[in-house]
Parts: structure tokens; C-alpha cells; sequence
């Protein structure tokens, strides 16, 4: 099962957050649809699956690093990464405080590897790059697949050329609303 290129597009996601929030929990339920309670903490596990997101065939790959990774080990996974899920826990506000530590820490890393991150890291499209959603991993599947997916989304989206993206589309019909409507206060 492909895509309209013919090609399975490869997608390589990092969950991240601090310790007890779900991860594992996520992952499982994402790739077996089962919520099972308990979970090995100490291993790394890569996920992997095939999904049809927007008639694209994507080749998902989602880490679930251990819980006592080393901050080399860390990193590492951070550049292999395409996408990161951030988790924490509405019941516990320290984990919450984790999170803007470890985006700080991508955005180090990731800028640290010369890409075109200034470009895609300015304030109006960081924005769209992210997303927020509150969802109970133990009640719903729906909910967790519409987050991945999300996510999957905004990667693909970043991996099109720049003038294919979604975002640039979105610019130049912002840019062409604000000017039409200029140009009809103009005549009024
Ligand atoms: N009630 C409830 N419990 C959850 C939910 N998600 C995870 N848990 C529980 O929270 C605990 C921690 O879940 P894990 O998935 O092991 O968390 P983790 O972030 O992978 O943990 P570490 O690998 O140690 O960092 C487990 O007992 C899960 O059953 C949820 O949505 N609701």
C-alpha cells in the first residue's frame, strides 16, 4: 500500500515527557489499540507500523526511549527524530514544567545540525508547528490516534518543498485576503 508517489514516506517520532506520564501507555495504545496498565520502564522500544495518513503511505516509526537515558543517548535520539510528542500530566504540575525544557533541548539540538531551522522557527509558523491536545490515553483510542496523526501531518508537511507546504500556501492567501480587503476599504 503506497501513496500517490508510489513510496512508503518514512516518519520517525520521539515521545518524550517526564517520568509516569503515559508514554509507554501511549505507544501501546496507539500500535495494539490496548490499553494494558502496567508497563516496562526500562527499556527502549522502537515502534514500528504502516499507516495511510492523507493517502500518503507512511513508514512510522515511533522511540519510546528508557526512562534513564543519558543525556548523549538523549540528543542522539532527538536528531533522529522527524517529530516529538511531549507529554505530561494534568494531575502533576511537574511534569508539566518538563516541557518547555525539552523543547528547548530539540530546538538546541536540531539547530545545532544546520538545517533550515531559523527559517521554520520564526514566531508566525512555530506556531502552526505545534499542537496541543488534553486526552486520557486509558479512556479513548480515538483520541490518541487523532494526536499521532496530527503530528504525522505537520512532519509530512515539513518534509514537502517549501513552496508545496500548507503553511506557504496559507501565507499567500493571508497575503492576498489582507490586500483585497485593503484594496475594497481603499474604494470605499
Ligand atoms: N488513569 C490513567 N492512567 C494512565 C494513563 N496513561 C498512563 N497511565 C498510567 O500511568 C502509569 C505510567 O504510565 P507509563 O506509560 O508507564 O508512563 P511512562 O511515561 O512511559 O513512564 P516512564 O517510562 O517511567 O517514564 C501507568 O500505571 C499507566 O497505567 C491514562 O490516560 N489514565
Amino acid at each position: 500500500n503506497s501513496g500517490p508517489s508510489g513510496k512508503m514516506v518514512p516518519v520517525k517520532l520521539l515521545i518524550l515527557g517526564a517520568q509516569n506520564t503515559g508514554k509507554t501507555a501511549l505507544c501501546v495504545r496507539f500500535m495494539t489499540k490496548r490499553f494494558i496498565g502496567e508497563y516496562d520502564h526500562k527499556k527502549e522500544v522502537t515502534y514500528r507500523c504502516s499507516r495511510v495518513v492523507d493517502q500518503e503511505a507512511v513508514d512510522l516509526e515511533i522511540l519510546d526511549i528508557a526512562c534513564k537515558s543519558s543525556a548523549a543517548s538523549l540528543e542522539s535520539s532527538i536528531r533522529w527524530a522527524d517529530g516529538f510528542l511531549l507529554l505530561y500530566s494534568i494531575t502533576q504540575r511537574l511534569t508539566f514544567l518538563e516541557v518547555p525544557r525539552l523543547k528547548k533541548l530539540i530546538d538546541q539540538t536540531k539547530q545545532s545540525l544546520g538545517r533550515e531551522l531559523t527559517r521554520s522557527l520564526t514566531e508566525g509558523t512555530l506556531k502552526e508547528r505545534c499542537g496541543f491536545n488534553e486526552l486520557s490515553v486509558a479512556e479513548a483510542v480515538s483520541a490518541v490516534e487523532a494526536t499521532v496523526f496530527q503530528l504525522i501531518r505537520l512532519v509530512l508537511d515539513q518534509q514537502r518543498p517549501l513552496p508545496d507546504r500548507r503553511s506557504y500556501m496559507l501565507t499567500v492567501r493571508h497575503a492576498l485576503t489582507r490586500k483585497l480587503t485593503r484594496s475594497k476599504t481603499m474604494q470605499w
